[in-house]
């Protein structure tokens, strides 16, 4: 089976691609790097020093005798990607290529509109590239729990059934994001839905929650395979930025009342949910929706427990309480159904304190890189 992973340069792409080429599957990375330009201009780096995708490929074939096909550029160029389709002739296609920051959407008009005409117009060149000439390649797309936002009903997968009136239907469930990014998640999403419908296209939408950790098998089998770990305001998220920040000596940085509750996964779980979406494929006509995280927390319960960790491990670890750069509801009401990946045969790998261990240990091991100057919130919500 050949699997085109579009954003394979990424955090979770370059795990996925790793785990899935150590399946046996035949892998191809499609990535414009640009991600690997974003940091760049924000003056950040990822924690962990991370290798040329040339190199790590080599690396990679040096050490399992598998190759990964390598396609460099963007798909929101039709025509490299319609080239790199027939190249490549993918029976299922993950897409990552997208920006993922909520902060990086949300620093001014011109981000703003970056993200969605990137994540977008992307998306939709491949359901129009699938159209044309890969009808029935299963589209498994990363969507995102932030899609739903926090109503204050119980989150269904998908979709959810409501009665009208003496009527009763089931359509897709109501959509309140919170922010630029997690909004062009949401117009995708309309259109993956649009082609299965109208066009028969066969789609899997991974509304997956907030990924923390770093190792899986394959990154960690040699130091040229490491993956990111982003800690800064704009490309960090929870989890992994409190573990760098308690590593670091930096006080926690919860982000108003921390009641923030949301879906959180380990990265090795990420890796093992396409798998489970590729191996067992939506039909034709069908677009279908996946809940994908593992265990719900708050931020304010997050930043206790690696306190905790972190006092185990000698580590004198403070919580702030910060002004909240974000428009969002601090406390409410979150419970979110999760059962679909389970039943295709998912086994959690739930949090730990053997994980937040690795993790801060890992922390600790790379924390001379770190730039103290970028860890607190920098992108505002607010209107001034
Ligand atoms: O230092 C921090 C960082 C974040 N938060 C809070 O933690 C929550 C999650 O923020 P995050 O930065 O960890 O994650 P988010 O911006 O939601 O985005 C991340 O998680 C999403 C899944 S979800 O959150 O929508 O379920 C993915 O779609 C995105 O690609 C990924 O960057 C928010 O309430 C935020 O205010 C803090 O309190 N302190």
């Amino acid at each position: 089976m050949k699997v085109l992973v579009i954003g394979g340069d990424g955090y979770c792409g370059w795990a996925t691609a790793l785990y899935l080429s150590n399946r046996g599957y035949e892998v191809g990375i499609l990535d414009s790097l640009v991600r690997r330009h974003w940091d760049n201009e924000l003056g950040v780096e990822t924690l962990t020093p991370i290798a040329l995708i040339q190199q790590r490929l080599q690396r990679w074939q040096d050490l399992t005798g598998k190759s990964i096909d390598l396609f460099i550029g963007d798909i929101t160029n039709y025509e490299f990607l319609s080239k790199t389709l027939h190249q490549f002739q993918p029976n299922a296609l993950v897409h990552f290529g997208e920006q993922r920051s909520a902060p990086f959407s949300m620093i001014d008009r011109e981000h703003a509109v970056l993200t969605q005409v990137n994540n977008v117009v992307g998306t939709l060149n491949l359901l129009y590239a699938m159209r044309e000439d890969f009808p029935d390649c299963h589209l498994v797309k990363l969507g995102t729990m932030g899609e739903y936002g926090t109503p204050n009903i119980d989150i269904e997968e998908g979709y959810i059934t409501i009665e009208h009136n003496g009527r009763k239907d089931t359509l897709p469930y109501p959509k309140q994001p919170g922010s630029m990014y997690h909004l062009s998640k949401v117009h995708d999403s309309h259109n993956i839905h649009f082609a299965c419908r109208i066009w028969g296209l066969r789609a899997t939408d991974l509304n997956q929650g907030v990924v923390y950790g770093v190792l899986t098998e394959e990154t960690g089998m040699d130091e040229l395979l490491i993956n990111r770990l982003d800690y800064d305001g704009v490309f960090g998220t929870a989890l992994n930025r409190f573990c760098i920040q308690a590593a670091i000596g930096h006080p926690l940085t919860v982000y108003g009342k921390g009641g923030q509750t949301r879906g959180f996964l380990d990265i090795r779980d990420t890796v093992r949910c396409v798998e489970l979406a590729i191996a067992n494929p939506a039909q034709p006509g069908e677009f279908r929706v996946f809940n994908q995280f593992t265990e719900q927390f708050s931020v304010g319960d997050l930043a206790l427990m690696v306190k905790n960790a972190g006092n185990a491990m000698g580590l004198k670890v403070e919580i702030n309480h910060l002004d909240n750069p974000r428009v969002e509801k601090e406390e409410h009401y979150f419970n979110a159904k999760n059962t679909k990946l389970l039943d295709l045969g998912l086994q959690p790998h739930l949090l730990s304190d053997s994980l937040l261990d690795s993790l801060l240990n890992f922390a600790i091991k790379y924390q001379k890189r770190v730039d103290h100057k970028q860890i607190m919130p920098k992108v505002s919500w607010h209107r001034n």
